[in-house]
């Protein structure tokens, strides 16, 4: 089988803490130059997804590639990816500049082509007058500017993006969705994980919804809303609470999951919330 043709692919991948699956046997596959929309409610794993697709955590079970190369290959990858974690990983004793000068460094950017890069995107998410500022002075949204350039500075083929728009004004914020829309223009793959979902169904070509470590649901934003048995007026949120409603002991049937075609189906299990003696 060839895995050259797409951005990212993940096959059964897993991950078990303790008693708990916070992601279980998940099968994706992202096309190039597309913006992929990762949703889900809270402590679905969205993030625990993106720690191993971006090779930070190690699966329990299962295989992910971005560009053909597994994750498990750590060096394989990490030129063509880049991350923005909920807390962007800085330095709070260097200022704006230092700490993507540093990064820039650690990705082995020429350093004239670093400065110019660097000198861009501060202007570009009008950082210029804060950048010789320390991070320890920055707001929060200014830290997330921060590590979002931090992301990108390199050009990763791949991007994994979680809540890139978290902290920023409505400025900032659109700056970002046009990032993201240029990043895709030229090629790049972006992997967005939000709860905004008009963010989403601006930009994802495709969408999946994540609940309780399975993928319950995926398609194009159109095609989720069609597929809602086209009550007039049906959104996006409609589609997310469907997919993702508790079942009380009144309904007693269990959660909805994926079809294969991407309709729900009845016949999913819910897995119990156990706490993990990992964390
Ligand atoms: N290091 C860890 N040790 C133990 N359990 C963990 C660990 N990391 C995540 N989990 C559990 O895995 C599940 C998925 O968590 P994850 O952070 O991936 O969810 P999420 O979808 O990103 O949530 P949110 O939208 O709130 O950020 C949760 O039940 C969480 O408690």
């Amino acid at each position: 089988m060839t895995r050259d043709t797409d951005a990212i692919e993940a096959r059964e991948l897993t991950k078990q803490f303790g008693t708990e699956i916070a992601v279980d046997g998940l099968d994706l596959t992202v096309e190039r130059g597309t913006v992929y929309g990762f949703l889900g409610p809270n402590g679905a794993g969205k993030t625990t997804t993106m720690q191993m697709l971006t090779s930070l955590t190690r699966p329990t079970d299962g295989e992910a590639w971005i560009n053909g190369n597994p994750v498990s290959d750590r060096d394989a990858i990490r030129a063509s990816i880049g991350y923005l974690p909920e807390e962007p990983p800085v330095f709070d004793e260097l200022t704006g500049r230092e700490q993507l000068e540093y990064f820039g460094r650690l990705r082995d950017l020429p350093a004239a082509e670093m400065e110019t890069q660097i000198t861009n995107w501060l202007e570009r998410f009008a950082l210029t007058d804060d950048a010789d500022k320390r991070i320890n002075d920055y707001s929060k949204g200014m830290r997330q500017k921060i590590g979002l350039v931090q992301a990108l500075l390199h050009e990763p083929d791949v991007v994994f993006l979680d809540e890139p728009t978290s902290g920023l004004d409505p400025r900032a914020a659109r700056t970002v969705l046009d990032v993201i829309a240029d990043l895709t223009d030229g090629g790049h793959t972006v992997f967005l994980s939000t709860h905004i979902l008009s963010v989403v169904e601006e930009l994802a070509d495709v969408v999946g919804v994540l609940y309780k470590g399975d993928l319950v649901t995926e398609g194009s934003p159109t095609e989720l809303t069609a597929r809602m048995e086209a009550e007039e007026g049906t959104t996006l949120e409609d589609v997310f609470l469907s997919v993702t409603a508790e079942r009380g002991p009144a309904a007693s049937g269990p959660a909805p999951r994926n079809n294969g075609d991407g309709t729900a189906r009845q016949d999913g299990r819910v897995d119990d919330d156990g706490r993990s003696e990992d964390r």
